[in-house]
């Protein structure tokens, strides 16, 4: 394809996300819809999407309308990219200009909500949660996120990781300050086809993600439930990092599908607990929460999120994080640890969740807590580390 069918591919996919299509989704249907279109060509035209759901208000404010083509016209106005010539009405590229189209828009006012490419509500919860940090945060989610890996240190440290991934033209370097931490500078494409990664030698996850687990207090022995397990990211990386005994649970079991593979990759056992039996299983020394959240932290990932986002959506997420916790608090052992995350930035799911748990629950103390903000190093991420007082 070239640059501008592939910029009229992109208007076409934004066009149905405008209209209500979850991103991926409307990805997936435009790709069987155009088979002749090649790997790159995909990859391309996600590209384009995501930077322009990113930046979203900012392109409709520069391109003069909130359509896929006006999202188009905007980000190659931002890049000072060659408008006319993608925009040329020849076969498979997009229509030709209009004389509306050409004007030069007026400069984004510098405080605006079209700067911050969030809805209004968003933008006053964020300045509420983060005070003067909040502008910082808004704008690093209409960045790209770099992709990271976990080097699984049972297997190898950081450099072995390197040259194995450095064989089969994956390129990295180290993260300035999480120890485990591999940033992709080529080919994060071929990650998950590449042998250190089929041979658990290295997994996907963000910095933060990685910095939280480092910073539980986890020994050799310790009987450990991932309560909210997911996929287990979590559960492998508190694995690669002392002998534990391991127990994952998800409300939706389906989501730990991929589990059993990837402990195999890594080398570790992980017991899976289905929703009937996790309130008879345990003590536990350690129980973490990986809540379910907004993801406001990590919205540079799945940008259509924050345009979906609404306040019902955020009770709701509140009321189930504020219903789990004492779940998984009755399963730590006297004297033992409960730790809660989430990928928010947003204070009702952060810290006044858990001063509203350690108020109603006073033998719970706060031991802990760990603050990233999404910024160029890692996605936004909070950990709280309570504990037992037995
Ligand atoms: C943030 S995700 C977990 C991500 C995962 N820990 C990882 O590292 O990949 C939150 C998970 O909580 C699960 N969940 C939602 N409500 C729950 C509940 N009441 N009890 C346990 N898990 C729940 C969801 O199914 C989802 O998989």
């Amino acid at each position: 394809m070239t640059p501008a069918a592939r910029v009229a591919a992109a208007i076409a996919v934004l066009d149905q996300i405008i209209a209500g299509e979850p991103a991926e989704r409307a990805l997936i249907s435009w790709a069987r819809a155009n088979r002749y279109a090649g790997s790159g060509d995909r990859a391309a035209v996600r590209d384009r999407v995501f930077d322009a759901l990113r930046r979203r208000d900012e392109y409709a404010h520069l391109g003069h309308a909130l359509s896929g083509r006006g999202l188009m016209i905007g980000a190659l106005r931002a890049a000072a990219e060659d408008l006319e010539a993608i925009f040329s009405g020849a076969a498979y590229a997009p229509p030709a200009l209009t004389e509306a189209e050409r004007a030069a828009p007026a400069p984004l006012p510098d405080d605006g909500p079209a700067r911050w490419n969030l809805p209004a509500p968003l933008i006053a919860a964020f300045r509420a949660s983060l005070g003067d940090q909040a502008d910082r945060a808004m704008a690093a989610l209409s960045q790209r996120a770099d992709v990271h890996l976990r080097v699984n240190t049972r297997k190898g440290g950081r450099e072995k990781a390197q040259a194995a991934l450095a064989a089969e033209e994956i390129e990295t370097r180290p993260h300035n300050s999480v120890e485990t931490a591999l940033i992709v500078t080529k080919n994060a494409r071929k990650v998950q086809n590449a042998q250190a990664y089929l041979q658990g030698l290295v997994e996907l996850q963000d910095a933060a993600s990685q910095a939280a687990i480092l910073r539980l207090p986890l020994s050799d022995g310790m009987r450990v439930l991932d309560y909210c397990a997911g996929g287990g990211g979590k559960s492998l990386a508190m694995g690669a990092r002392a002998r534990l005994d391991i127990a994952a649970h998800d409300a939706a079991p389906a989501r730990m599908a991929d589990l059993p593979a990837r402990a195999a990759r890594a080398g570790l056992k992980i017991r899976q607990i289905g929703p009937a039996d996790v309130a008879r299983s345990g003590p536990y020394d350690l129980v973490l929460i990986d809540a379910p959240c907004s993801g406001s932290g990590t919205w540079r990932r799945t940008p259509d999120a924050k345009w979906r986002f609404e306040d019902k959506d955020l009770q709701a997420l509140v009321r189930v994080q504020s219903e789990i916790l004492p779940k998984a608090a009755r399963l730590v052992t006297a004297g033992g640890v409960l730790a809660y995350a989430t990928c928010s930035v947003l204070q009702g799911e952060n810290d006044d969740q858990i001063a509203a748990f350690c108020a109603a629950h006073p033998q719970w103390q706060q031991t802990d807590r760990m603050q990233l903000l999404p910024g160029p190093d890692w996605d936004g991420f909070y950990l709280y580390v309570l504990r037992h007082q037995a």
